[in-house]
């Protein structure tokens, strides 16, 4: 039997901004179809975990690793596409030019690129939108844009920074739901999310790494089966509670439990 090979492979990165250690030996892989969310503590080197992959390192870092594998297309250019933290959308550009602004940098057939941009705005719920200016937009209409955006060039690693972050929390949980409902990895892709929403994590990605502190290491890299289970896993691994609603469930039948072995016992 053959193993399909790992589409993203990072071992042993560090990166340093002089003195400062942002990550220090990282390591993991990134399957094909699979949506890995990265969670941990704020500075812990998430986003330049992510700006490492999509070969976009802030001038100054010293960056050291044995490997970073990421697919590489047909032009030889890395095969990422990198959604930035916040939507980053261009103010003077109308809704439909703003999703097309890589494609365009990418030198895609226009003609082509136009036609999948209507048909991710509207696959996106932005159909009708496509003349609108960005302040015309809510929040997560905004959000939506950026990564129709971030999609459109169709490139199989899709590397998204925290794209809820800026969103209040309804619109941020209905943004979720809208992603779960999407394929975006499709079965040769893979979408790799920072996040500091644990439950966004879980919701949305089959494998959640765990970063510690600055220097940001995996402390836990967890496949997600048993989402209540994986909840307290990651939870403990960031140092925080771990009372999972599947605890605060069984809290009640324990209580039951012990009740009863009281009676039990009062009554021998
Ligand atoms: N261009 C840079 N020059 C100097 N230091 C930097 C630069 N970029 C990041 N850093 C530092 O590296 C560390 C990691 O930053 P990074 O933005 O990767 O963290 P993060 O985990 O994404 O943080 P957050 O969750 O708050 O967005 C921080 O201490 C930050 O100050």
């Amino acid at each position: 039997m053959t193993t399909s090979p790992d589409l993203v492979a990072v071992r042993s990165l560090s990166v340093r901004f002089g003195s400062l250690a942002a990550l220090a030996d990282v390591s993991f892989s990134v399957a094909p179809g699979s949506f890995v969310a990265v969670i941990g503590p704020s500075g812990c080197g998430k986003s330049t975990l992510l700006r490492v992959l999509a070969g976009l390192v802030p001038a100054g870092a010293a960056v050291s690793a044995d490997e970073v594998r990421v697919p590489v297309g047909p032009d030889g250019r890395r095969a990422t596409a990198w959604m930035p933290q916040g939507d980053s959308l261009l103010p003077w550009r109308r809704a439909l030019p703003n999703a097309l602004v890589g494609a365009r940098i990418a030198g895609l057939d226009r003609a082509a690129s136009d036609a999948r941009a209507r048909a991710l705005l509207e696959e996106f719920g932005l159909g009708g939108f496509e003349r609108a200016w960005p302040h015309e937009l809510s929040g997560g209409m905004r959000q939506r844009l950026a990564l129709a955006r971030t999609c459109l060039p169709g490139r199989p690693v899709l590397l998204l920074d925290e794209p809820f972050g800026a969103l209040d929390a309804l619109t941020r949980r209905r943004m979720n739901a809208w992603l779960a409902s999407l394929a975006l990895a499709g079965p040769s892709g893979a979408v790799v999310l920072v996040t500091h929403d644990v439950d966004e994590a879980l919701l949305l990605a089959d494998r959640v790494l765990v970063m510690s502190e600055r220097p940001g290491r995996v402390v836990l890299d967890l496949a997600v089966r048993d989402r209540a289970d994986a909840r307290d896993r990651v939870l403990t691994a960031l140092g925080l509670d771990p009372i999972s609603p599947s605890a605060r469930r069984a809290a009640p039948a324990r209580a039951a439990r012990d009740a009863r072995s009281r009676r039990a016992t009062r009554a021998r």
